[in-house]
């Protein structure tokens, strides 16, 4: 089954185009003819009940399922153009253009100062005056800096979860990603915090792509631009796109009655 859904406007081909996409692990097939175009430096969501592949989808854009055995995908998928499953890209390489941060955050047992520097020193930035810059600007950029300013050298795991949560997110951001991958961001921090996360989402957007994955209607409503809804019928089927667009359109004016019954709460 092929479902296409309404792509955002998108003339210059930037972004990332998703073209009859499935994905395997081993020989569950997880995902089926996926199509949609995401939007460059808009924020979109990805909503579906429980199994219904937005974690998969979200980590084949990354090629982070390549780190598990017995996974296969076919289709295209592709960032500004390039194909990222061509033979010679290299996933270190695209895990930098396309950064991630995770439902539990993971900052790395070490300074506030070291995680922020991690990747630009893999990267070769060596002078301790420009990886300060960056620290502090990616810092700046994550909504961190004023609460760890005055003590860079404290260890990550000693900030509180919503705090190790935007320094996973300066530490993505300290490499210049064009897209950031989300998911479930904010599921495991307090309320405060997921206010913080999300305006930082907002002040990002206008420079960095970003798909989150949300159980949240409410925070897809208030963050996101556009909206892809997943669905797997029937268990041991996989799971496909239903709708896409635009998300006030959406949850004003589903077009499709399954994503009519889970946006208003009666499935999932
Ligand atoms: N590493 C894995 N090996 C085998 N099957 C997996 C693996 N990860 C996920 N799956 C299966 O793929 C399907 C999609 O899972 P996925 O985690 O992508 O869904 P999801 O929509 O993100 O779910 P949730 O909202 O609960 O996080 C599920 O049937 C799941 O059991």
């Amino acid at each position: 089954m092929t479902v296409y859904r309404h792509a955002p406007q998108n003339p210059k081909g930037e972004g990332i185009h998703v073209e009859d996409f499935n994905f395997w692990y081993g020989d569950f097939h997880a995902l089926t003819g996926v199509n949609l175009d995401i939007a460059p430096r808009k924020i979109t969501a990805f909503i579906g009940p429980s199994g219904c592949g937005k974690s998969t989808f979200l980590r084949c854009m990354n090629r982070m399922n390549d780190l598990i055995e017995g996974t296969r995908e076919e289709g295209l998928m592709s960032l500004d153009g390039n194909d990222i499953y061509a033979a010679g890209v290299d996933p270190v390489d695209l895990r930098r253009r396309v950064g991630m941060i995770f439902q539990q955050p993971n900052p790395f047992p070490k300074s506030i100062y070291e995680n922020v520097a991690f990747g630009p020193r893999l990267q070769g930035v060596t002078s301790k005056g420009d990886l300060d810059d960056i620290v502090e600007e990616s810092l700046k950029r994550a909504n961190l800096w004023k609460e760890v300013s005055g003590q860079l050298g404290k260890n990550g795991l000693a900030l509180s979860g919503g705090q190790q949560q935007r320094l996973c997110i300066a530490r993505v951001l300290a490499v210049q990603p064009d897209v950031l991958l989300m998911d479930e961001p904010c599921s495991a921090i307090d309320p405060t915090s997921v206010q913080k996360v999300e305006d930082l989402m907002a002040e990002l957007a206008p420079t960095v792509t970003i798909i989150i994955v949300t159980h949240s209607m409410q925070q897809a409503a208030r963050v996101s631009d556009y909206m892809a809804f997943f669905l797997q019928e029937r268990a041991g089927e996989p799971a496909t796109l239903i709708e896409y667009g635009d998300t006030s359109e959406i949850f004003s004016r589903p077009r499709d009655p399954r994503t009519e019954s889970y946006i208003t709460g009666r499935f999932g």
